[in-house]
């Protein structure tokens, strides 16, 4: 099968053949050339559509195609004022939504753009290059402290990296020189390769590299085609808005043929017929509905930029706000980054070691030298669980050329010849030393991983390790072999069999001080929480109880993989048969989970209620936690900080990476603190209950005014220039931003806002609320035919319309009507503070409310003029205000008090279909 596969470089090598082919640059124009035609410039240059191009996509959008279409039915019709103020507020949202498309294709582009100065060898020598002129296979020198353009495979020297930007890492990363292998192929291997977008903070040995990737293909450029091109949101609400219009216009259609028919039966004009048809069909396809729902949005995402916590996905705050389980990473996330090396247990002394000079030499110069650290500014940085190591011994590191760098406490040196470093997926890391002219390996990892490669395993090793971890301790084990030789060729798998276990690292990693306020306030609000994390169960579980994640009181089940049979055990290490019951919480091992998931065995569907600890994860394991807690529909969320958590973070529903830089491209949101998701999802709530009153607010207003030129329409009538201007422009656009402005109620619910608007529980109250308008339409409208004084008025014309007593009151009740169903449906607690906090929205809604009273009781004869109203009679006025004010209460009654119970009442009904 022949088919389109993106361009990579540097195709299938093994790692001599890119040291041998590319380790002295290109060494021709031509093959300059050649490379640059096929990659293009090095940059991720974000294109930004010309203000024509986006003007054109927005007018050829259908719902400006059809304000455009309404604005020149109106003008025929003579709605001068109207049209041209409809007009006005179209093309300034025209502009707003250019503006905003502009500003936030800038922001991407601001975020990729970026140009330096490289150092490149070609045809022989090394010259200064525009970074935009760097092609895949150059060999260029590592800058220090500036970003990097272009992916880069380091072939000579270290480099200490931060990836803070991309990965939301806050520890540097080592990078070490490609080593010269024949059997290894190079897979962009992320010991060896320094990403685009991240920062050399330390150089060692002038570090020079080749180019494997430019612009859209690094690293960076992945993450941002992914901000740009975003994977489809599992929340369905703005496709449920667009049915709903559907449904609206079908309406229309059907007014639209009934009328047809009508006044083709009463001979009216052909033309006049037909305009009067178009206008019920402009009157029930709200255009403004996405531009009312995506304001409380943006609302949101200003309110969680002065929290500190940045969002890159506007869309993503909605989805927050129906997010009901959380996932978090533990270490760094809800432990403190920093760790302290508590002592150190070894077979010969069944107490540990608090003074390590008493530690035997080996274990000594195995903690001294297994390690990544580097030196930075006079400081040690790395991993801080090794800075913590490191520190509570009297060794000395010290920088060298022949040796990666040699520790010495003064009597013995330990010189490290090469590292092993240590990934998520090994759980270990090795290195090999050179001691009184032998050669080790010192290993350090995992204990599950690190014991079985030993073979002086002590009896009671086991029990010591569930000791430790079980306090929530995080242990280390050591381990060593002396080796004859050594090639820098063989890889850590060859060499590490047959070693000698010599102690375990215990190390103390202490919970966040907001850790379990967090957690606390999530579980009270019925949020599930789980904690997905690379270290041992038991540490989790520790974690996890010290947070109250399992319930006092609760059965605790641990599961691993033993020889490839699921075991079960209580957290007293006594094996027990895996149960569903009430009031078990469930620990598993990533490889347990894998085990169940392959064999699709039904078990799995009991992870999802009762299991709270996922341990000894790798990070493919993390994201396959995510897919299953998604499995069910339900929206979820990750929280992470390193590098192991980026896959989860872009898997989840709703990412939150916790970092130091500004704003990480790992994660739709980035903040400082972990409590931030508890802010993340209270403004995703209170957004999403606002995009909802708005749609509904739209709808009913839509509702209302169909159903009012219906009615005038029976009569040959309609509504007026000024007064359509009134409540579609006034009433409608300020009262409809106003509302979106309610802040996120200050504590977390315990129940979800509504997701899904095309469902019973959303579609029966509205139209049930659209029955009590209609109602409040006749009655005020009857109740006028019933005047003494009132006759039905002769030649009008709906499409010609004049000011008679019947558009007046249905003027008056129209507003009316959309000022009390926006104040019914502006309720505040449990997603929205109070609307009265909502000073903006509560100062016009008193003065529409006194405007209201005012122009249905008193108005003179100015405001009648200005509002094409006719003059009414006292008694009937009084009748019309006792009908509004009668009106109001039972939408109030209905929308506060009854929708409420209807809806949970449907919900039940509805919860047969999975719905998110
Ligand atoms: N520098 C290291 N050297 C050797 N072993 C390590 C090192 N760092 C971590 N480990 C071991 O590997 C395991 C997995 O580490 P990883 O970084 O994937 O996750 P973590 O930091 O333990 O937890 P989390 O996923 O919650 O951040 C650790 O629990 C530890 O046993």
């Amino acid at each position: 099968m022949r088919c389109f596969v993106a361009l990579q470089f540097p195709y299938t090598q093994t790692y001599s053949q890119l040291h041998e082919k590319f380790g002295k640059g290109l060494t021709s124009d031509s093959q300059y050339r050649g490379r640059l035609s096929l990659f293009g410039h090095c940059m991720i240059d974000v294109p930004m559509p010309g203000v024509l191009k986006l003007l054109v996509t927005d007018v050829m959008h259908p719902f400006f195609i059809f304000q455009i279409f309404s604005i020149g039915l109106w003008l025929w019709e003579e709605y001068y004022y109207y049209s041209v103020a409809i007009f006005v507020c179209s093309i300034a949202a025209l502009c707003a939504s250019l503006i905003e498309t502009r500003s936030s294709i800038k922001a991407v582009r601001e975020l990729a753009m970026y140009e330096c100065s490289m150092t490149v060898f070609r045809n022989g020598c090394w010259s200064e290059q525009k970074s935009h002129s760097v092609v895949p296979g150059d060999l260029v020198k590592i800058p220090l402290n500036i970003q990097l353009p272009c992916d880069i495979v380091l072939t000579k020297g270290i480099c200490l990296v931060d990836e803070c930007m991309l990965t939301g890492e806050s520890q540097p990363e080592l990078k070490d020189a490609l080593p010269v292998s024949n059997q290894l192929i190079y897979i962009n291997d992320k010991r060896y390769t320094l990403s685009s977008g991240t920062v050399p903070l330390t150089l060692r040995g002038d570090p020079e590299g080749i180019v494997i990737a430019t612009g859209f293909s690094t690293a960076k450029g992945e993450l941002v085609k992914s901000i740009l091109f975003p994977k489809p949101n599992r929340f369905k609400f703005y496709t449920d808005s667009f049915k709903f219009i559907g449904l609206m216009s079908l309406f229309g259609l059907f007014g639209f043929l009934w009328y047809l028919g009508n006044y083709i039966q009463d001979g009216e004009s052909l033309v006049d017929t037909l305009m009067s048809c178009f206008d019920l069909v402009t009157t029930i396809v709200p255009p403004a509905l996405p531009l009312a729902m995506s304001v409380g949005m943006a609302f949101a995402v200003v309110r969680l930029k002065e929290k500190k916590i940045m969002c890159i996905s506007p869309p993503s705050v909605n989805a927050a706000g129906r997010v009901s389980i959380i996932c978090f990473d533990k270490t760094g996330t809800l432990t403190e980054d920093s760790m302290t090396l508590k002592g150190v247990w070894e077979p010969s002394n069944q107490e540990i070691h608090e003074d390590l000079t008493t530690c035997p030499y080996e274990l000594q110069e195995s903690m001294a030298s297994c390690h990544s650290l580097i030196i930075l500014d006079d400081h040690l940085v790395g991993d801080p669980q090794e800075v913590a190591i490191f520190n509570r011994l009297n060794w000395k590191w010290t920088e060298s050329e022949e040796y990666r760098f040699v520790v010495t406490n003064g009597q013995h040196e330990a010189k490290v010849k090469h590292l092993y470093h240590f990934t998520s997926l090994l759980k270990r890391m090795g290195v090999i030393i050179e001691h009184n002219c032998h050669l080790k390996l010192h290993m350090k990892g995992a204990p599950e991983v690190i014991i079985p490669l030993c073979i002086n395993v002590p009896d009671n090793l086991s029990k010591q390790i569930f000791h430790y971890t079980k306090q929530g301790l995080r242990v280390l084990a050591c381990a060593t072999k002396t080796l004859q030789t050594f090639d820098s060729h063989q890889s850590l798998s060859e060499i590490e069999n047959g070693l000698t276990f010599l102690g375990l690292l215990i190390l103390q990693n202490h919970l966040k001080p907001e850790s379990k306020e967090t957690i606390q306030t999530l579980l009270k609000a019925e949020v599930k929480c789980v904690i997905s994390t690379g270290d041992a169960l038991l540490t989790g579980l520790s974690v996890a109880k010290e947070c109250g994640l399992v319930p006092e009181g609760n059965k605790v089940l641990i599961g691993d993989l033993i020889n490839e049979k699921p075991h079960w055990e209580d957290d007293e290490g006594n094996t027990c048969e895996l149960t569903n019951e009430k009031g078990t919480s469930l620990a598993l091992t990533g490889n347990l989970l894998q085990h169940y998931i392959s064999y699709m065995d039904p078990i799995v569907s009991i992870f999802k209620d009762q299991a709270v600890i996922f341990g000894r994860m790798s990070p493919q394991q993390k994201i396959l936690v995510i897919e299953q807690l998604q499995y069910s529909d339900l929206l979820v969320a990750m929280v992470g900080d390193g590098a192991n958590d980026c896959g989860a973070l872009k898997a989840a529903d709703v990412g939150l990476s916790l970092s130091e830089a500004e704003a990480s491209i790992a994660a739709p949101f980035t903040g400082k603190k972990l409590n931030s998701i508890i802010e993340v999802l209270k403004e995703g709530r209170a957004s999403l209950v606002t995009s909802f009153q708005a749609f509904k607010f739209i709808a009913f207003y839509s509702m209302i005014e169909f159903v009012l030129e219906n009615v005038l329409f029976i009569h040959q009538n309609n509504m007026l220039d000024r007064q359509f201007m009134y409540i579609d422009l006034v009433l409608i656009l300020i009262l409809a931003i106003t509302m979106s402005y309610t802040r996120a109620y200050d504590k977390l619910a315990t129940e979800l806002p509504p997701g899904v608007l095309f469902s019973l529980e959303i579609t029966v109250p509205i139209f049930m609320q659209a029955c009590i308008l209609m109602g409040i339409q006749w009655a005020a409208y009857y109740s006028l035919q019933y005047q003494s004084w009132y006759s039905v008025p002769k030649d009008t014309s709906v499409v010609w319309a004049s000011e008679v007593p019947d558009n007046t009151v249905l003027f008056l009740t129209g507003a009316a009507e959309v000022l009390f169903t926006c104040i019914a449906l502006n309720d505040g607690p449990p997603f929205r503070m109070p609307f009265r906090s909502n000073y903006w929205f509560t100062g016009f809604a008193i003065f529409f409310s006194f405007m209201q009273v005012y122009m249905t009781l008193v108005a003179d004869e100015v405001t009648r003029e200005i509002f094409q109203m006719v003059y009414l009679e006292l008694d009937y006025k009084l009748q019309l205000e006792a009908i509004l004010l009668g009106g109001f209460a039972i939408i109030f009654i209905f929308e506060r008090y009854i929708v409420p119970i209807l809806s949970r009442k449907l919900r039940t009904i509805n919860c047969k279909r999975k719905v998110i």
